[in-house]
């Protein structure tokens, strides 16, 4: 086992044409925009100058976080180290919201659903139905779901799938003393913050994760955070872009 403290980075993907478009997403394959190709690259330079290079990448396979991932180690120059893609690594699943307009949605069922569907715990958004345009049934990624596949989902039911894959494939490389990258998405990774910072059910609904900064968490022996919420390696940009995360659907939110 190697000596604490293991070191662990996690990486929002940069700005998809969906963020920008501030439209619900989940797991539509979406790609980034122009500006969250440089956030990305910037991310893999602010581990550069940090000297936080990782060994390890972990991605969903949803290709804003591939692309993310590829163009931050690019700039890190660590393009060589291996890589594990899982769907447990996914955006949550946004049932019928996904491909829906933020600020219609607040508009048309109030600032307190839209809050519910958005940051609730338990609650989750209608489920998709399977003949949507917008509906990953019958996508051959998720094949290995069968019928399992989600339709819809809450915070609670990302925590629960995304945990077992933090257990078995994430946790055994930060013990073997691995730098380890994960690429993912906000609402993931407010599942495994939430996890790691032991943040209530309540609590974890003001928590946003920007877009294409690097969060750095030191974890100790029992896979604690040395530094509780962990350091985004670049703190005004994280606090302004967690803002508009927040803002997003409201009437000044901008998209971002
Ligand atoms: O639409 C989504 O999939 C997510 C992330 O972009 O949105 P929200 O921040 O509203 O949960």
């Amino acid at each position: 086992m190697a000596e604490t403290p293991y070191k662990l980075v996690l990486l929002r993907h940069g700005q998809s044409d969906w963020n920008e478009k501030n439209l619900f997403t989940g797991w539509v394959d979406v790609p980034l925009t122009a500006k969250g190709r440089e956030e990305a690259a910037r991310g893999g330079e602010l581990l550069a100058a940090e000297g936080l290079l990782p060994d390890v990448l972990h991605t969903s396979v949803l290709k804003r976080a591939i692309t993310t991932a590829n163009l931050a180690l690019e700039s890190a120059d660590r393009q060589w180290i291996p890589v594990k893609r899982d769907w447990r690594l996914n955006e949550r699943h946004y049932g019928a919201l996904q491909g829906k307009d933020k600020a219609q949605i607040r508009d048309e069922f109030g600032e307190e659903q839209f809050m519910v569907w958005r940051r609730s715990y338990d609650t989750p958004p209608p489920a998709l139905d399977d003949s949507s345009e917008f509906s990953q049934a019958g996508d051959p990624r998720y094949a290995g779901l069968g019928e399992g596949i989600p339709r819809t989902e809450c915070l609670q039911d990302v925590v629960t799938r995304l945990l077992p894959y933090w257990e078995t494939e994430i946790v055994p490389d930060l013990k073997a003393g691995k730098t380890v990258l994960v690429a993912a998405h906000g609402n993931s990774l407010r599942a495994l913050v939430k996890h790691l910072d032991g943040i209530s059910d309540e609590d974890i609904a003001g928590v946003n994760i920007p877009t294409g900064i690097p969060l750095y968490y030191e974890l100790d022996e029992h896979l604690k955070p040395v530094t509780a919420n962990g350091r985004y390696l670049d703190p005004e940009a994280a606090a302004a872009g967690a803002a508009a995360v927040a803002a997003q659907g409201s009437a000044q939110g901008p998209a971002q």
